[in-house]
């Protein structure tokens, strides 16, 4: 890839202002020289990268009251919670039990290995087949346009019978050097996982569903966890650190730095979120939407990079147990008088994000075109 690369029109004037810049921006700092990309590759069309003037007021929910078991306060959270998901699947969370210590230690080995050179972070390099799990830059190994502004490192966590899971990738994939952030990380997902189970509780109550039914089915769940690191950037008003997407999980608790970044779309614009140490972000995905038979909305939301300061957050993203064909409650379908969504699987969803479409605002909608008509395939968004 080289400065000289053919963009779309809406574009021409930003790649001719960076046309004589070509040096600054062919070493993209978390790129090797190979796989190196102007920013050009980064830009995104003029039109998605409206910027936010207002701060989201979404609610900040306490779930103190809840995990002591206070019916009121459990009441009232509920209550929060469905507003938030009917209107634009957006929450915080505080008062839920994560050791702030714990969180903070899992920013310190983050950011030891975003610093660590190229070469060893490389080490834990994303591999096929398995497309999703270590190291990635920009995702430059998968897609060649609308690179994402950002460095992660992922790896996937379930309840397994052989072992840590997380512990042991850390091990095998980054050396022994690392068995320490490994035992951190398994922590911090097993602390996530248990927030996550909380908060179905409550979207099963807030849904009026038996209270245990999504805790149950989300027990043997699977989660991508994932670090992000956003590198400052020169140009921050002409790429994404993450481009506008739902996420296709079914419930993501984010915790972010300071800087700020984070973005949603609510009432028809982009709001900003504030950052709160002590509280973690929760946004609903495409998978819950269809486990609430579609009352629920999926999040749309983005990450924006800035010129001084790099951002670090991280995600759990949480799903079923990849085989469990996702079928919403049935008093729900009973009220609703039909299903809004076909049957299929996570692992069905998931392949499609990871071989058809980028996953982006429309994953869902194209999904069950293609999955419902197979034949034709789907648009090439894979890019
Ligand atoms: C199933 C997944 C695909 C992504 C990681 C998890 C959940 C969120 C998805 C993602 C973050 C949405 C934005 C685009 C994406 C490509 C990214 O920027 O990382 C998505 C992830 C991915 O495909 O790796
Ligand atoms: O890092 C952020 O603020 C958001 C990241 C995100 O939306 C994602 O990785 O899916
Ligand atoms: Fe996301």
């Amino acid at each position: 890839m080289d400065s000289t690369l053919v963009i779309s029109s809406p574009l021409e004037g930003a790649r001719e202002n960076h046309k004589d810049n070509g040096d600054a921006f062919s070493h993209v700092p978390f790129l090797k020289k190979k796989e190196t990309s102007t920013l050009t590759n980064f830009i995104w069309p003029k039109e998605a990268l409206v910027k936010a003037h207002e701060e989201l007021r979404e609610p900040l929910v306490d779930l103190d009251g809840f995990l002591k078991g206070d019916v009121v306060a459990t009441q009232q959270a509920a209550t929060d919670i469905k507003e938030a998901c009917l209107n634009h699947g957006f929450f915080q969370v505080r008062g839920h039990g994560v050791d702030l210590r714990l969180i903070q230690s899992a920013y310190d080995h983050m950011d030891s290995f975003f610093k660590l050179p190229a070469s060893t972070k490389l080490r834990a390099k994303i591999r096929p087949p398995e497309n999703m799990w270590g190291y990635s830059g920009a995702h430059a190994n998968r897609f060649s346009s609308k690179l994402p502004w950002k460095e992660t490192l992922t790896f996937g966590f379930h309840e397994s019978s052989s072992g840590p899971v997380v512990a042991d990738f850390f091990k095998s994939s980054l050396g022994m050097d690392f068995e320490q952030a490994g035992a951190v990380y398994q922590k911090y997902c097993e602390a996530m996982k248990e927030v996550a189970l909380a908060i179905m509780e409550l979207l099963a109550i807030s849904l009026g569903v038996d209270r245990l039914h999504y805790r149950r089915f989300f027990q043997d769940g699977y989660a991508i966890m994932r670090c992000n690191y956003y590198p400052p950037c020169e140009e921050p008003g002409l790429v994404f650190g993450t481009g506008p997407h739902s996420d296709p999980t079914s419930i993501t608790i984010l915790h972010q730095d300071q800087v700020g970044g984070l973005d949603v779309f609510s009432g028809n614009k982009w709001k900003t979120v504030r950052p709160r140490h002590d509280a973690l972000v929760i946004n609903l995905g495409d998978t819950f939407k269809v486990l609430s038979n579609g009352a629920y909305k999926s999040c749309l939301h983005r990450a924006m990079v800035n010129k001084e300061t790099g951002r670090k957050t991280m995600t759990f993203f949480f799903s079923p147990r990849e085989d469990k064909v996702l079928t919403p409650p049935e008093d729900l379908v009973r009220r609703d008088g039909t299903r809004t969504y076909p049957d299929f699987t996570w692992s069905d969803f998931r392949g499609f994000t990871q071989t058809h479409q980028r996953a982006d605002s429309d994953t869902l909608p194209n999904f069950v075109k293609w999955f419902q008509d197979p034949s034709r395939p789907p648009a090439d968004l894979y890019d």
